[in-house]
């Protein structure tokens, strides 16, 4: 090298995963699958019923949960949970939150060593009040662990729609000195193409927050438009329901900003605006007056702001934190509360500064004027 040449600091570009298991053949899991089958990478997806294997990998289309969508080429469906694994770069987990420590102990014997493991499902553990990436940490040990969250309706990912998500990892101190190789830029590069755009994030507490949280306050929503409320009560919601992300995230470490970004506010939007999303279905369903056991006509859907109800509210009781939207909605889901006397009452609340800095609480002036129903 000559003496006039410079230097090069810069490190060997980073490079796509290429070989990517996806645990879990419901409707994000395919989508997520179908992103990266587009995107020239190997995908392996795991389902837990062969003869779902056998349509996605015959006819190309998964009917249960994505009917009408073909699946592009790149994707084997397998029920074979080590053959799923089998030289594997890194994992995304997509079965329902409620299912991931048994899937950890499940993967444990077949995982190649360090893979990094995603989570996309989203979620606080429900005996423990371990955030989902808490659970891995604890179960596999020496794998890095992250989180893909953002507001993606499965079906309109799958078709390829303009969609953005982000990704957090936790990074570890060679990933700061090299964050391009991290397992967040990698994964974020097997992900970027087509319609789909990610994000990269360092704050994983902060975002699975926003993807546990988001899913309580829009079953809030969906209570209060179904009870007759309109937009003034739903922006109402959404905004306070971000306070509660930020003040739970902020208190578990994470960060306050994080949660106005695509995994808090963005979901939350999403999914507090739509009957498309099936946890403001749900709330909508019960503000009707539907009885639980009759809504969605009686068929088992997967709605984890119900599970999470208590979950969120378990662990921000530990931790002290106020989240009375999430409160109200796991009173009413799980503690027998009157759906109409609960929101009344969470309305009634006494007066608070905004934003909480001035530590300032006064009685509602007129809690004998309580909220009207069904006059809206
Ligand atoms: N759908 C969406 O738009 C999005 C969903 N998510 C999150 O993704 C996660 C998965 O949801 P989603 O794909 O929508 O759910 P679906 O209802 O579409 O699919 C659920 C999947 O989980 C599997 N499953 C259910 N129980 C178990 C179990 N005990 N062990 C192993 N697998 C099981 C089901 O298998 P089987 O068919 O055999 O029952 C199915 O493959 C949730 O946390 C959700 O919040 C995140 C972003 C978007
Ligand atoms: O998380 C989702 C979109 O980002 C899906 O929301 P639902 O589970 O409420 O359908």
């Amino acid at each position: 090298m000559k003496d006039s040449e410079p230097v090069s600091t810069s490190h060997p570009p980073s490079r796509p995963y290429e070989r990517i298991a996806v645990l879990g053949a419901g409707s994000w899991g395919t989508a997520l699958a179908s992103v990266l089958a587009r995107n020239g990478h190997q995908v392996r997806l795991w389902a837990r019923r062969p003869e779902l294997t056998e349509e996605i990998n015959g006819a190309s289309e998964n009917r249960q949960y994505l009917r009408g969508i073909i699946l592009p080429s790149g994707i084997e469906a397998t029920s074979d949970l080590e053959r799923a694994l089998d030289g594997a770069e890194t994992v995304l987990v997509v079965t329902p939150s409620s299912t991931l420590r048994n899937m950890c102990q499940a993967m444990r014997p077949h995982l190649p060593e360090g893979a990094p493991i995603a989570l996309a499902c989203k979620g606080v553990e429900r005996r423990s009040g371990y955030l989902l990436s808490e659970v891995v940490s604890e179960e596999l040990p020496g794998h890095p662990v992250g989180a893909v969250s953002g507001p993606t309706f499965a079906a309109e990912t799958a078709l390829d729609h303009p969609t953005a998500a982000t990704v957090a990892f936790l990074f570890s101190y060679a990933d700061r000195l090299n964050p391009e190789k991290s397992p967040a830029v990698r994964l974020a590069m097997s992900l970027s193409g087509g319609g789909f755009r990610p994000y990269v994030s360092d704050d994983l507490v902060g975002v699975e927050v926003g993807g546990a949280v988001k899913n309580v306050i829009a079953i809030a929503c969906g209570m209060m438009s179904g009870a007759g409320f309109a937009e003034n009560t739903r922006a109402a919601l959404i905004t306070r329901g971000i306070y509660e992300m930020k003040a739970l995230a902020e208190a578990l470490g994470g960060k306050r900003e994080t949660v106005t970004g695509l995994s808090g506010a963005g979901d939350l939007t999403l999914t507090c605006s739509s009957t498309t999303s099936r946890n403001m279905s749900l709330g909508f369903q019960l503000g009707q007056g539907t009885p639980r056991p009759s809504c969605f006509e009686g068929r088992d859907i997967v709605v984890e702001g119900e599970v999470n109800a208590v979950s969120v509210t378990d662990l921000a009781h530990r931790i002290g934190v106020p989240m009375p939207i999430c409160e109200t909605v796991n009173a009413v889901l799980h503690k027998g509360a009157d759906l109409r006397e609960a929101f009344a009452e969470l309305w009634a609340r006494p007066i608070e500064a905004e934003p909480n800095a001035l530590n300032l609480s006064f009685a509602h002036p007129s809690p004998d004027m309580p909220l009207q129903f069904g006059d809206v």
